[in-house]
């Protein structure tokens, strides 16, 4: 699904902020991505959404070198890719069914087919009940839940998320990781940075530590 191979990136002319990355990540697989602040966990993700393209090397996603991809391209590439962010995203003045029907508004999705697609999403992440409410009025574990939801409502083949239970207590963050497993269940595959070490590390899925931009350890792979 993901290939890295001799990736570096470089943002101006500073240091190597990713340098020599070379690692496959197969189709269903759920990994996660830890290391200090700073090792270069965003951007790492951040070549895979393609924001950034690499300075060498390449990173091959389901079979595309995806530098290679014609801007006009890089919409419908990122449509196969749901992300989620520590902070989530959502935007305040719609309520929680707006905010998961937004990328399928974007695309211009039917409104029947839009509104079964977002309560489907809704179901899965258990907030069916709360699709009338504003995020203000959810607690920072829902809110969270419903950048999920958003994230899934276009069946990605990849769901990438950076520091998804950053601000989120023990017990709710490993709820919330709990639903990412339940996405991989069902063969998305799934790609998580995280310095939470000690949730992770009880989750038994493979980890990818970084440390300053290389890659310093990869445990657990199938
Ligand atoms: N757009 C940018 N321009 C210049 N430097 C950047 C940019 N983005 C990241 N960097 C630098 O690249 C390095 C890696 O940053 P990155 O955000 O990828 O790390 P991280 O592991 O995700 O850290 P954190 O957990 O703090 O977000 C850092 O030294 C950072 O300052």
């Amino acid at each position: 699904m993901i290939a890295f191979e001799h990736v570096g990136k470089r943002y101006g002319g500073r240091f190597e902020a990713l340098s020599h990355l070379n690692f496959r990540v197969a189709r269903g697989e759920m990994v996660f991505l830890t290391g200090h602040s700073g090792a270069g966990k965003s951007s790492l993700l951040r070549l895979i959404m393609r924001l950034e393209k690499p300075s060498r090397g390449r990173v091959v996603v389901a079979g595309h070198d995806i530098a290679q991809l014609h801007a006009s391209q890089v919409p419908f590439y990122r449509r196969q890719i749901g992300v989620v962010f520590q902070d989530h995203q959502l935007l305040f003045d719609r309520s929680v069914f707006h905010n998961v029907s937004l990328p399928l508004d974007i695309q211009g999705i039917e409104p029947r087919e839009s509104a079964r697609r977002v309560r489907a999403a809704l179901d899965k992440v258990g907030l069916l009940h709360r699709e009338k409410a504003l995020p203000i009025e959810l607690s920072g574990g829902e809110q969270q839940r419903v950048g999920i939801a958003r994230a899934v409502v276009n069946k990605p083949a990849l769901l990438l998320a950076d520091e998804p239970t950053g601000n989120l207590d023990p017990q709710l963050s490993a709820d919330i990781m709990g639903l990412f497993e339940d996405f991989n269940r069902i063969g998305t595959t799934v790609m998580i940075a995280s310095h939470d070490l000690a949730l992770i590390a009880g989750l038994r899925h493979r980890i990818i530590r970084l440390r300053d931009g290389r890659l310093v350890a990869d445990e657990g792979a199938a």
